[in-house]
């Protein structure tokens, strides 16, 4: 142990509770951090060389717990997000993988992306994240094992469905251990000034959430869709006529003036994304689980499986259709409901599924985020 891990009270605390405290004993104090992140950093890497080191989502989990134990509130660990508190330990811990290289995360790039925040949120500052060009090639990263978990938007609270991601999770047998919730505030981002802007770039659903306020301000601009708002934002940068419709960060990232911020039309725009992974995390108390189901092509067939979840006392949180691809009329439903895959309920709810439906995949069970 080095000098600074000593827990010494003359170096750290206050002599007397009413003495001012020096700058010394904060000196001290960030000392002992320093050296406690290192040793933590070696029992990382001890654990990953003896094959033990909880997963990145099983640590995220322990982490919850020290911090409701140190804070004495029963809060689940995923409702613990936004405390700045959490988000150090998460930083910490995510350096401390980074060390060893050992997570990584496919998000839909480059960085600043909403996706790249979102991931940023979930799995902290230090993570190594992957970035790509499409919420197909996230898929893909997972699907081969190039990124141990993937992060891809599912749902918008003005737009509603992503219909990449839900058209993805009918073409190829994915898993969900997670999700986050992003609040999205949208800015107008160019490199010129506002006279000279006559084409706004950005992600269709960006541009949507926007629609209102892009008609009523830049009614004669040209709307082009690209692959992601940071890449909208790459592109403004380097045309003075073009503005982007993209993230403070990615304005920042690309030197870029904000002629207007929070231009969505909707204040409590939020961003639902899915984390994908191999991974089935325990029960915690406050779960959800998301299906993919398809029903017969028949009078009342949806009308039976929403029966079972009435049965089964099983809250639906969100229910889509999603066209079959290749039949015409015929749908399938993503359908989210409270409750874990081990709850007895959930078990007879998805067995009596399996009866009626012609196609039933559990996405996964995961802690409700908030
Ligand atoms: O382009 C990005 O920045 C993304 O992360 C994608 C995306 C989306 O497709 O919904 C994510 C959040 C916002 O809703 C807008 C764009």
């Amino acid at each position: 142990m080095s000098e600074n891990t000593r827990t010494d009270s003359e170096s750290s605390s206050p002599s007397s509770p009413d003495a001012t405290p020096t700058l010394d004993q904060l000196g001290a104090i960030d000392g002992q951090l320093a050296d406690l992140i290192k040793q933590r950093e070696q029992i990382v890497s001890q654990l990953a060389a003896a094959d033990q080191l909880p997963t990145a989502m099983q640590e995220k989990a322990a982490l919850g717990l020290v911090l409701n134990q140190t804070s004495g509130e029963p809060t689940p660990p995923a409702q613990a997000c936004n405390d700045s508190l959490w988000q150090t330990l998460l930083h910490i811990a995510s350096h401390c993988r980074d060390q060893i290289n050992d997570t990584s995360v496919s998000f839909l790039g480059p960085k600043y992306s909403y996706s790249h925040l979102a991931a940023v949120k979930f799995f902290g500052e230090a993570a190594p994240l992957a970035p790509v060009t499409s919420i197909a090639a996230v898929f893909d990263a997972v699907h081969r094992g190039d990124a141990k978990y993937g992060l891809v938007p599912i749902e918008n609270s003005t737009d509603g469905r992503i219909v990449d991601t839900l058209g993805m999770f009918v073409r190829r047998h994915m898993q969900i251990c997670g999700e986050v919730l992003l609040p999205i505030h949208h800015n107008l981002l160019a490199s010129g000034t506002r006279d000279q802007i006559t084409e706004i770039h950005s992600k269709p659903q960006a541009l949507s959430q926007c629609r209102q306020w892009l008609a009523a301000n830049f009614p004669a601009a040209k709307l082009i869709e690209v692959g992601s708002t940071t890449a909208a934002a790459e592109s403004a940068a380097q045309d003075p006529s073009i503005a982007a419709v993209a993230s403070l960060p990615a304005g920042r990232a690309y030197g870029l003036q904000a002629i207007n911020q929070n231009i969505e039309d909707n204040r409590d725009n939020v961003t639902r994304f899915a984390v994908l992974g191999r991974e089935q995390p325990q029960p915690t108390g406050t779960d959800k689980t998301s299906l993919l189901l398809q029903v017969a092509h028949r009078p009342g067939a949806l009308a039976d499986v929403m029966k079972i979840f009435q049965q089964a006392e099983l809250n639906l949180t969100w229910i889509e259709s999603f066209p079959m691809p290749g039949s015409r009329n015929e749908y399938l439903f993503f359908v989210e409901f409270s409750g874990h895959r081990d709850q007895p309920s959930v078990q007879t709810a998805v067995a009596q599924l399996g009866t009626i439906t012609h196609r039933l995949e559990i996405l996964g069970s995961y802690p409700v985020a908030s």
